[in-house]
């Protein structure tokens, strides 16, 4: 039994699980160009708050190591667009533009274009390694609030293979396996595009986790027939009064959970908070395509030509949150005011 990883960097070389083609076939894919980037999150290939801004800064600083530009000017110019095109690929995870920040930021009072280079890669690779850290405390942290409760149900993969690994909203349960603790989770299979079935499904699986598949629509039934104590999800981004997007069905599961009185968690880092943004509202939520809809695994299910309303993410209003599960520790209502206490704090706190 092992946690799938599904972001590999070795050699300069930048590879990817391909999760388009999970859980049939396990298949990691090489990402050379800027333009092999783009495809790879803006299809899916790789996806996942956390794992997109991973991906997108190895992308860009193996890129960068490949520019002919003369002068550091130059060089700086010609990151900030190519940044700007990858920030373009996925707009509601924030993770994405502030993965790329970071390696725009670190680079900027650098002298020389080889620094600058050699700054770029060693800051995707901080990315990467703090993403690993960060979910195992919010796993613990996800695990001590979770206390006795076992059977928890979840949406979408916020996963290992999300992550640089464990996860946000499942790292409490491959660290249970770690330790003992056997959860029974309920994944909903996340329609449109199965990340529930296909992904969460098969990377529990893959660490011994209990898992049972229902349809988003078996949700409300379930809660009630399977004694179903605590929902856990995971998040694409975290505005100033806790309002969250995240996979598309996350408000239904949050709204069941305030009718059936039971915990709604959020679990995410706290590179998936965007202060800037007061409330969900302003969020910027993806539309995908029709066909996701449409079809299903390449067969038609709905007639040619249907109109189509293809919104991948919803915003849960903060006061459905019982609580948001970060790497730096448990934040509770309200958010407004406990929101940056506990990102400014070191690990521990509880607010
Ligand atoms: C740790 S991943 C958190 C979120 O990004 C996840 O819950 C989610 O909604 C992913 O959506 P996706 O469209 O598959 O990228």
């Amino acid at each position: 039994m092992s946690i799938p990883l599904s972001i590999e960097w070795s050699n300069g070389q930048l590879r990817i699980l391909d999760q388009q083609k999970l859980p049939l076939e396990i298949e990691y894919v090489a990402l050379e160009t800027l333009e092999d980037v783009y495809d790879a999150i803006i299809t899916l290939k790789v996806r996942g708050a956390p794992a997109i801004g991973i991906t997108a800064a190895y992308g860009l600083a193996k890129v960068a190591q490949h520019y002919k530009t003369n002068t550091i000017e130059e060089f700086l110019e010609q990151l900030k667009k190519d940044a700007i095109y990858l920030g373009d690929s996925r707009p509601t995870a924030v993770n994405l533009v502030w993965a790329l920040d970071r390696l725009s930021n670190t680079v900027q009072q650098t002298v020389t274009i080889q620094e600058a280079k050699n700054r770029l890669l060693e800051e995707a690779v901080n990315i990467h390694k703090e993403d690993e850290s960060s979910c195992q405390n919010i796993g613990e942290f996800a695990l001590s609030l979770l206390g006795k409760h076992t059977r928890v149900m979840t949406i979408c993969n916020a996963g290992s293979i999300a992550t640089a690994k464990y996860g946000t909203a499942l790292a409490p349960f491959h660290l249970g396996s770690e330790q003992g603790k056997q959860f029974q989770v309920y994944a909903c299979e996340t329609r449109p595009v199965f990340q529930g079935s296909r992904l969460t499904v098969w990377e529990l699986q893959q660490s011994g986790v209990d898992v049972t598949l229902i349809t988003d629509s078996m949700a409300a039934h379930t809660i009630g027939a399977k004694g179903i104590e605590a929902i856990i999800v995971g998040a694409d981004r975290i505005v100033a009064n806790g309002d969250t997007a995240n996979k598309i069905g996350t408000l239904n599961l949050a709204l069941l959970a305030h009718a059936f009185n039971i915990p709604f968690y959020v679990a995410a880092p706290s590179s998936t908070f965007d202060l800037t943004i007061q409330n969900g509202k302003k969020i910027r939520i993806e539309e995908r395509p029709a066909e996701e809809i449409t079809h299903v695994a390449g067969k038609q299910v709905a007639p040619p030509n249907t109109k189509v309303f293809n919104p991948a993410f919803d915003v849960t209003p903060g006061k459905y949150i019982t609580a948001i599960i970060t790497e730096k520790g448990i934040i509770y209502p309200e958010y407004n005011k406990n929101i940056p206490i506990i990102l400014d704090t070191e690990k521990g706190a509880i607010a």
